[in-house]
Parts: structure tokens; sequence; C-alpha cells
């Protein structure tokens, strides 16, 4: 089995598609399960942490955790995720992660790429380049949290790192099988840069690389990996996405904006969470719960998406977190109420609420299913009594797939629920 660590919950489910996009039936934990947890068979485990932002040394920490789970649970080989924009500071994460677990395996060389090209993301002569740009001419010149101003993915990574950091140049991933072999065996660096510009690059690569016991990237070389060792296409697991449908959204992004626009254009019953109105979270979800239980209809819509200008107001009168909090308290309760009235598929837009949802539910993990749009896959819970989710980044997906992941199936019993 094929486990991955990966350093934040949206880049777990990424990861998770790439593999069963591939033929790996994959299953994802929120967190490193107690020890006792026997996942049910499958090809790819992955571990969702929050390690992304926190202090170097407890990202080590918790990845050395999950790393000692996987390990004892039938994983041979070890994949870590990072971001496709190689997100770090200066201090870490993405090094210090990657040598502790190199350590932890005794792994020689450890071959990483973030290199995506689903996303956008590509490596070319040790150049991180996102779409057109290079990554420090992309917005990522400006993230608050980690803002990269360096495009060379050697030194980025060497700053990270003790050991010799070294370039496996295009030339060479282009000529594949043993001239490949050859290059990773005689390179003196500890840790080697692939170039990889397409999927067949990643794919030659995945070839090269499937027996190492430690590799590192993006979502792109976990699939390349996945297609040496997969059947190359989805594993036909029975999924039924059958079951009364209701949508929680409490992303704020251009994308969330369209796909709600979407279900108010349908005519679906919406209820707004309004925090100036009502500040109380058990209050706010309360009110929320009630009206579900007196509309009528299907798929129906709770939310707290505005425009920026409506978002600035809130965050004006309550505070950008106070007001987050309350919203993802509430969130969370409803998710709960939703769930005990029979709702049987979740859908939850933006990354922090689906935190706050998966959390209130008491969601510790699950098998990976269809994709109802790149990169969002439904999950099916290992714990039978919660509902399907799909948990979608703010900015992903179609206009209209909010709607068409929640469109009734014929069998759906329409709002209100018998309780
Ligand atoms: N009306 C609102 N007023 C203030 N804060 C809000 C409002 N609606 C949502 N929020 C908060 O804004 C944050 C939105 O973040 P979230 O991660 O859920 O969405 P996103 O950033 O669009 O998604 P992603 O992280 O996947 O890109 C949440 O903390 C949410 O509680
Ligand atoms: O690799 C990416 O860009 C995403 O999977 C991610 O990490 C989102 O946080």
């Amino acid at each position: 089995m094929l486990g991955v660590i990966a350093d934040d919950v949206t880049g777990a489910t990424d990861v998770a598609v790439s593999l069963r996009r591939n033929g790996l039936r994959t299953l994802l934990y929120f967190g490193t399960p107690p020890p006792e947890t026997e996942p049910p068979a499958a090809e790819a485990v992955v571990v969702a942490l929050r390690s992304r932002m926190i202090p170097a040394a407890a990202a080590v920490t918790d990845s050395l955790r999950a790393l000692g789970w996987l390990r004892g649970h039938r994983v041979r080989q070890v994949y870590f995720k990072y971001c496709s924009t190689f997100d770090s500071t200066a201090e870490g994460n993405i090094g210090p992660v990657l040598a502790a677990l190199a350590t932890a395996l005794d792994a020689r060389t450890v071959v990483t790429t973030p290199s995506s090209p689903q996303h956008g993301r590509t490596q070319y002569r040790g150049h991180l380049f996102v779409g057109d740009e290079l990554l420090a001419d992309s917005p990522m010149r400006d993230h608050p949290l980690t803002p990269m101003r360096d495009s060379n993915l050697v030194r980025l990574l060497q700053a990270q790192v003790p050991e010799p950091v070294g370039l496996l140049g295009h030339d060479t991933v282009r000529a594949g099988g043993a001239a490949l072999r050859r290059a990773i065996r005689q390179a003196t660096a500890h840790y080697l840069l692939a170039d990889a510009t397409t999927e067949e690059d990643l794919r030659v690569l995945g070839r090269v690389l499937a027996e190492d016991p430690l590799v590192a990237g993006a979502a792109g070389l976990a699939g390349g990996l996945a297609a040496a060792l997969g059947r190359g296409h989805p594993p036909e697991d029975e999924f039924d996405l059958g079951g009364p449908a209701a949508v929680l959204s409490g992303s704020c992004s251009a994308r969330t904006l369209e796909q709600v626009g979407e279900l108010l254009r349908l005519g679906r019953p919406a209820h707004r969470l309004d925090p100036i109105a009502q500040p109380d979270p058990e209050t706010l979800a309360a009110q929320a719960l009630d009206w579900f239980d007196t509309t009528t209809g299907h798929g129906p819509l709770i939310y707290s998406t505005m425009s920026p200008a409506e978002l600035r107001h809130t965050q004006d009168a309550l505070g950008v977190e106070g007001s987050a909090r309350i919203l993802e308290r509430a969130t969370g309760l409803i998710a709960v109420g939703l769930a005990r009235r029979g709702i049987r598929r979740l859908i939850t837009a933006g990354g922090e609420t689906s935190g706050a949802v998966v959390a209130a539910l008491g969601v510790r993990g699950g098998a990976i299913g269809p994709e109802a749009a790149p990169g969002v896959p439904w999950i099916r819970p290992v714990d039978p009594a919660h509902p399907l989710l799909l948990l979608k980044s703010g900015n992903f997906g179609a206009p209209d797939l909010l709607a068409t992941a929640s469109t009734p199936h014929r069998t759906d019993p329409p709002c209100p629920l018998a309780p």
C-alpha cells in the first residue's frame, strides 16, 4: 500500500483524487488515526495533516507520528504531499519534514517535484512556473502567509536542509528508463528536484521511482507513481450517490459566489446566515434548522457566502476572526442537525468551512469516490452513519457544480424530511 502524508486538508483531497484517477483504491483520514485503527482494504491511504503553517518542529513531530501509523499498517512506500506552489516559510516546513522522513525511512536519495500540470504548475531547469509565470512573478509573490519571492526550487529547498540538493534536468527525465535510473544512482545530492512539464514526464518519473521508500511532491508526481502502481483507470467501487442533499456554503470566493448564485437562480430553497443579526452561533444554527424543518423542495442551501463589500461590512462589525468563529461553529452545528434529519449528501464550500463541518460531524476519514469536478471527490465516510461529503475548495468547480452535485435523484424524498 502507498501511504501519503499531506500537509493540509484540501491538498490531501487533491492528492487522493490523483491516486484514485490513476487506479488506486484510496482512503483518506483527517489527522493520524489512533494506533488501533485498522484501515479497510485499499491500495493507498492519505493522512491529512494541518502541518503547513505550524512551527517546523511541530510539523516534523506530526509527520513522524503519521509515518509511524502508516508503517504499522501495510504501507511499503511513503509520499510526502506538499503544495504545488511550494508554500513554505524560509524556515520550512517542506525541508525539515522531508529530511525527517528520509532519515526515518533510511532513504539515500529522494526525488521530488512540485510539478502538477493539471493545476498549471510545471518545473523546468529547476524553476517553478505557475501558468506562464515564474512562481516569484505570480500572485504567490504576495501570499499573506508564505510570500514566494524566489522561483529557483533548488535554492529554496537548499535553504531548508543541510544535505546537498541537486537537479534532475528535463533532458535526463525525458531520457527515462535506465538513463534516468543511472542519473539518480550516481547523484551525490541527497535530494533531487526533477524537471517535469507534462503528465508524461511525471509518468516516466513514476515508473522509475515505483520502488523508492520515499517520494515527495504535489498531486502531479503522486499521479505519476499511481499510474505505475495502479490499473490506469479509476476503480469501479460501489458509490451510491443517491439520498437527500443539502449545501452548506461559507466560502466567499468569486467562484463560490457564482455557484451559489446559480442555486438561487434555480429557485432552490435557501436560508442565509447573518451573524450581525444573530451573533450567537447556537441560536444562528437553531434558526437555520427550524427553517429547514419547515421548508419544502429539494437540495436546500444554507449559506453565509457574500460579496466582498458585504463581507467587509460583517468583518468590520464583528472582526475577521470573530465572524469566522461564529459562522464556523454555527455551520458545524447545522451539519450535525442536517445529518440527524436524514441528509445523506452534504456539500460544503470552502476549506475552513469544510474543516469545521468534518470536525463537528466527527468524521475520521473515508473512501475517495468519483470526482464531481477536477480535484473535488465525493468522500464516503468510514462510519456509514455519516452522510457522503463533497468538500469543495473555494476556487474549484464550474459555476454549476453546487447545483449539479445537489441535484435530486428520482428516489430522493423532498424537504421537509420525515424525522
Ligand atoms: N458572511 C461572512 N462574514 C464573515 N466571515 C464569513 C462570512 N461567510 C464566511 N465567512 C468566513 O470566511 C471564511 C471562508 O473561508 P473558507 O476556507 O471556508 O473559504 P475559501 O477561503 O473560499 O475556501 P478555500 O480555503 O478552499 O480556498 C470562513 O472562515 C468563514 O466562516
Ligand atoms: O498542491 C496544491 O496546490 C493543492 O493541493 C494544495 O496544496 C492546496 O492547499
